[in-house]
């Protein structure tokens, strides 16, 4: 006997309390005959797992008060059922059936966003017995509440505010990696946001949002939920191409691979065939965690550092949908964190994958700046840290197509540097070296394109200058160079001379190779003319 539920004056609500059910295994027994049978006692929320698909629960009412009045019956999940009936018993006689099955349009005037909401009547002190049939496609877990009329308008508002955070939160991820896969082209975000789309349209779809919105639900909606294998074939993907495994890693592609193709086989079987696919979709699912923590384990032991990201998601995906998967198989209590358990695994575990994709970005970015730093040291001479003279053919060049007005070119060489070398060595040579092409640096303007040519030779590519500036500017660095008491750590300091060529590059007249003859040809005059002094290539020379 199912306890009775009294209704007194300003009734409010009932959200606990003890209801009867009958699972119906042959799935066809007539109102009449469910009628005649035992129902069991039981909480108003139950979960009862694949073999109750047609399960009738038993509500036994009163209303204590003299006074006719409405309660507002709620099964706040009738969108992923076939179909719920209702059957009102007054004194052992039917007197209201009411047929609503979420396939045919013209019963759902019972249906609002989702739930279904049934008007009782009772008349004075009258005692009313509901029938409900909750008919699913798979497995079976309902809720039956009763409002008051103000109460059931509320419970009607804002009851997927929890599930359209979680999209949302999804929603922002798939934007945002969309944009990194436009701007970047990496097939990596693309199978994020695909593996993201997945999750969060199942999370839409199975915990109502979808059904509140747009009124999606039935065997039209139940289609979709193939979404929840499309979600590990794009994890999947992801995995092999972050870790690379095809190029590195054979075993673990093969393994990964492998259960990719049968979930591949298992969605388009699923395409024609969706109540049996899903069937074999839960055994999958648990062998694609199986291989997919496995091959994040092999990872983290070959020191995979993102492979400690899949760990924890794939760990709190587990424990989620675990408690989700014994959920719906009537295994463990009616709660919150059971009945979405399965959403929120999916939504803590992409979070902890986006930070794959942080740490992704992170990566690339250290990249691209050790690839400056080595571009930097292949341009540079070591020694002087000037440019060098690769470095200097291609800069030079570069200024000589963009440069409209008059440019020059120097070439500088040290004067009987070799004297340099034998009376002091090598090591005093280099220390002059240094010094000098630190005075050229200090001396040198900031659109000069300076160099080190050759051992002691030093090259200066001057932009927008005359060819008197030129000389100017070289005898001056020349003159600075010549009054520099050199002190290279030997007991007296040094004073060192420089001669230098000039010559002058009008754009498009000749080109820098014939430039540096040219300039090569007034040094060769300055050192024969005595040294210590700037010659200007002349065109007679
Ligand atoms: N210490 C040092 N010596 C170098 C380096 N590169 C070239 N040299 C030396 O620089 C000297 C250049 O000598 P030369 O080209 O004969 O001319 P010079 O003695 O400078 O005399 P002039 O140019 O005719 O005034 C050679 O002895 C080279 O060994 C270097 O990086 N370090």
């Amino acid at each position: 006997h199912t306890p009775t539920q009294l209704i007194q004056d300003n009734f409010s609500e009932l959200t606990d309390f003890t209801i009867g059910y009958y699972i119906d295994r042959t799935e066809q027994m007539s109102f009449e005959q469910i009628e005649k049978q035992a129902f069991q006692e039981s909480p108003n929320s139950i979960s009862l797992g694949d073999s109750a698909k047609t399960t009738w629960a038993k509500i036994e009412l009163k209303n204590t008060t003299s006074n006719a009045t409405t309660v507002y019956l709620h099964h706040p999940y009738a969108y992923h059922n076939r179909g719920v009936d209702l059957y009102e018993v007054v004194d052992g006689k039917l007197t209201r059936k009411r047929l609503l099955d979420m396939d045919d349009k013209s019963t759902q005037e019972w249906m609002y966003r989702g739930s279904a909401v049934f008007d009782i009547q009772l008349g004075p002190n009258q005692e009313k017995t509901l029938f409900v049939k909750s008919w699913s496609f798979s497995h079976q877990w309902f809720s039956l509440n009763l409002y008051g009329e103000n109460e059931s308008k509320r419970a009607l508002l804002g009851q997927f505010t929890d599930i359209a955070l979680l999209v949302g939160m999804l929603l922002a991820l798939i934007v945002y990696n969309f944009l990194l896969f436009l701007s970047s082209r990496l097939k990596e975000h693309l199978y994020y946001s695909c593996y993201l789309i997945s999750g969060g349209f199942w999370i839409a779809l199975s915990y109502g949002l979808l059904a509140d919105l747009f009124n999606i639900y039935g065997s039209m909606a139940f289609k979709w939920h193939l979404s929840l294998v499309s979600m590990p074939i794009f994890l999947l993907l992801f995995m092999m191409d972050i870790f690379e495994t095809k190029k590195k890693h054979r075993i673990e592609h093969w393994a990964l691979a492998s259960i990719l193709i049968l979930l591949m086989v298992n969605f388009l079987y699923g395409l024609f065939d969706i109540v049996n696919a899903l069937k074999i979709a839960s055994p999958l699912a648990s062998a694609m965690m199986l291989v997919s923590f496995s091959v994040s384990i092999s990872m983290f032991i070959k020191k995979h550092v993102i492979a400690r990201f899949f760990l924890i998601g794939h760990i709190l995906f587990l424990i989620f949908s675990t408690r989700a998967l014994l959920f719906y198989n009537g295994k463990v209590e009616f709660n919150y964190l059971n009945s979405h358990g399965v959403g929120l695994g999916i939504v803590l575990e992409a979070l902890v994958l986006s930070l794959i994709i942080a740490y992704r970005i992170r990566a690339i970015k250290s990249l691209k700046e050790t690839q400056t730093e080595l571009r930097l040291q292949a341009s540079t001479d070591p020694l002087t840290l000037l440019f060098n003279r690769r470095y200097f053919s291609i800069a030079a060049n570069q200024e000589l197509k963009e440069s409209q007005g008059s440019l020059c070119i120097a070439i500088i060489d040290i004067d009987h540097f070799k004297q340099v070398n034998d009376v002091y060595g090598h090591t005093a040579g280099d220390k002059v070296i240094i010094k000098t092409a630190d005075i050229f640096r200090a001396q040198a303007k900031k659109q000069d394109i300076l160099a080190r040519y050759g051992g002691e030779e030093f090259i200066i590519l001057m932009p927008n200058t005359t060819l008197d500036d030129a000389l100017t500017q070289i005898e001056n660095i020349r003159t600075t160079i010549e009054n520099e008491k050199m002190n290279i750590g030997l007991k007296h300091s040094l004073s060192i001379r420089i001669s230098a060529g000039i010559s002058e590059i009008s754009p498009r007249k000749i080109d820098l190779d014939d430039a540096i003859n040219q300039a090569d040809k007034a040094l060769y005059n300055a050192k024969n003319n005595g040294r210590n002094q700037t010659q200007v290539y002349k065109t007679n020379q």
